[in-house]
C-alpha cells in the first residue's frame, strides 16, 4: 500500500547516536559490560520526558556508554538505515559526534569504520545512498573541533560534511570560523544547527561566517521577517524536525508548529526525524503526525520530499538526484 508517509524522500537531520532504541541499548550494554543507570527498557523509556534540549542531551550523552566497538555502530546504522527504508527513505545523510566518543575513550576510526561500513552497504541491503557528516559539539571549545577535523583526515573518503550541534545558546557559531574554514579547504560540505533554541542572528551568522549551505531546524528565523525574505531567496534549505520541536518544547503542541506556515512563506524545508529513537517517530511517522495535525495535502508532502532530494548533497550524481525526484513525480498515494 502507498502510504503517503512512506513516499521516497530524503533524511537530511539525523543523529545516528539519536537512533539508539531502549532494546539496542540494553544488548550493548549487556555486550559491552556497561551499567546502565535504568532496570530496564520500560524505565528508561520514562526518563524520556525533557524539558528542553539540555535535558535531553544529558540521557543522549549518557546512553552512548553502550557504544564502544565498531560493530556496536555497524549494528547502529544497520537498524536505522532498515526502518528508514521501510518509511521510504531513499537517500540519508547521517550525523554523528565524534568528540561524544573520543571523550570516552573509543577512538575516532572506530566510529567512522563502524558507520561507513553500515553506509556503504545500504544500497545493496536497503536501497538507500548515505552520505556522513561529522558534527562538532558546540558546548567543546572551538580547540576541540580543529583538533576533531584534524584527526579525521586518514578517513575523508568517508565524510562528505561537517555539521555543528548540541548546547546551542551562548555558542554561537562565529565560534568556529576557523574550523569551518578548514574544513571547506579540506573539500567538505558545511551545515550546522542554528535556531534551534538559539535566536534568529545565529542563523545569519550560521550563513554569512561559516557559509553554510543548509540550516539544521532554522525555526527561530520565523521571529525575522528579513531574514525569512533572505532565505527565501537564497533557497537556503532548513531541516525541520516537527516532532523533536514538540519534545524539546519549542513549540507548545504539533498543530502550533510553524512548518505550514514556513512552506506558505517560501521557505525550502523539509521534514526528519532529528532523534528518532528520543522523540517518537522515524521519519515516516513523521510525515504522517505532521500531515494529521496541520491538515498537509498530497501535493504538500510531494513538495516536502521534493526539497528534500533538491537540499541533497547529491551533486556528484545528478543523475541520481534527477531519479529520485522522478520517483516522487511517479507515487501514488493510497
Ligand atoms: N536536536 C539537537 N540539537 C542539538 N544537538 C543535538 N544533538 C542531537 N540532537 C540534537
Ligand atoms: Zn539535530
Amino acid at each position: 500500500m502507498n502510504l503517503p508517509e512512506n513516499l521516497p524522500k530524503a533524511e537530511l537531520h539525523l543523529h545516528i547516536e539519536g537512533t539508539l532504541e531502549p532494546e539496542l541499548a540494553f544488548a550493548l550494554a549487556a555486550r559491552n559490560g556497561v551499567d546502565l543507570p535504568f532496570a530496564d527498557t520500560h524505565e528508561l523509556r520514562e526518563a524520556y520526558r525533557f524539558g528542553d534540549l539540555q535535558s535531553f542531551l544529558d540521557l543522549y550523552y549518557a546512553l552512548m556508554a553502550v557504544l564502544r566497538t565498531a560493530d556496536d555502530f555497524t549494528e547502529l546504522a544497520d537498524a536505522y538505515l532498515a526502518r528508514a527504508a521501510a518509511q521510504g527513505v531513499r537517500h540519508a545523510e547521517v550525523f554523528f559526534d565524534p568528540q561524544a566518543h573520543t571523550a570516552r575513550g573509543v577512538p575516532v576510526g572506530t566510529v567512522v569504520e563502524g558507520l561507513a561500513r553500515a553506509l556503504e552497504r545500504a544500497e545493496e541491503r536497503h536501497g538507500v545512498t548515505t552520505r556522513l557528516i561529522m558534527c562538532f559539539l558546540r558546548d567543546l571549545p572551538a580547540e576541540s573541533a580543529m583538533e576533531t577535523l584534524e584527526s579525521v583526515r586518514p578517513y575523508l573518503r568517508h565524510i562528505t560534511g561537517v555539521g555543528l550541534d548540541s548546547a546551542e545558546v551562548g555558542h554561537p557559531p562565529a565560534k568556529f570560523r576557523e574550523v569551518y574554514e578548514a574544513a571547506g579547504a579540506m573539500g567538505l560540505r558545511k551545515v550546522a544547527h542554528a535556531g534551534e533554541e538559539g535566536p534568529p542572528a545565529y542563523v545569519r551568522e550560521a550563513l554569512d561566517v561559516l557559509g553554510v549551505e543548509r540550516v539544521d531546524h532554522g525555526l527561530r528565523a520565523m521571529e525575522d521577517p528579513e531574514l525569512v525574505e533572505r532565505l527565501v531567496r537564497e533557497r537556503v534549505p532548513l531541516t525541520l524536525c516537527p516532532l523533536s520541536n514538540v519534545r524539546l518544547r519549542a513549540v507548545d503542541v504539533l498543530e502550533d508548529h510553524p512548518l505550514r506556515a514556513m512552506m506558505d512563506a517560501g521557505l525550502m524545508v523539509t521534514v526528519n526525524s532529528d532523534d528518532p529513537a528520543y522523540f517518537g517517530g522515524y521519519v515516516g511517522e513523521t510525515f504522517h503526525a505532521v500531515r494529521e495535525a496541520l491538515g498537509l495535502t498530497p501535493d504538500d508532502l510531494r513538495r516536502l520530499a521534493r526539497n528534500s532530494f533538491e537540499a541533497a548533497f547529491l551533486d556528484d550524481d545528478e543523475a541520481l538526484r534527477a531519479r529520485y525526484l522522478a520517483e516522487v513525480d511517479a507515487y501514488t498515494f493510497d
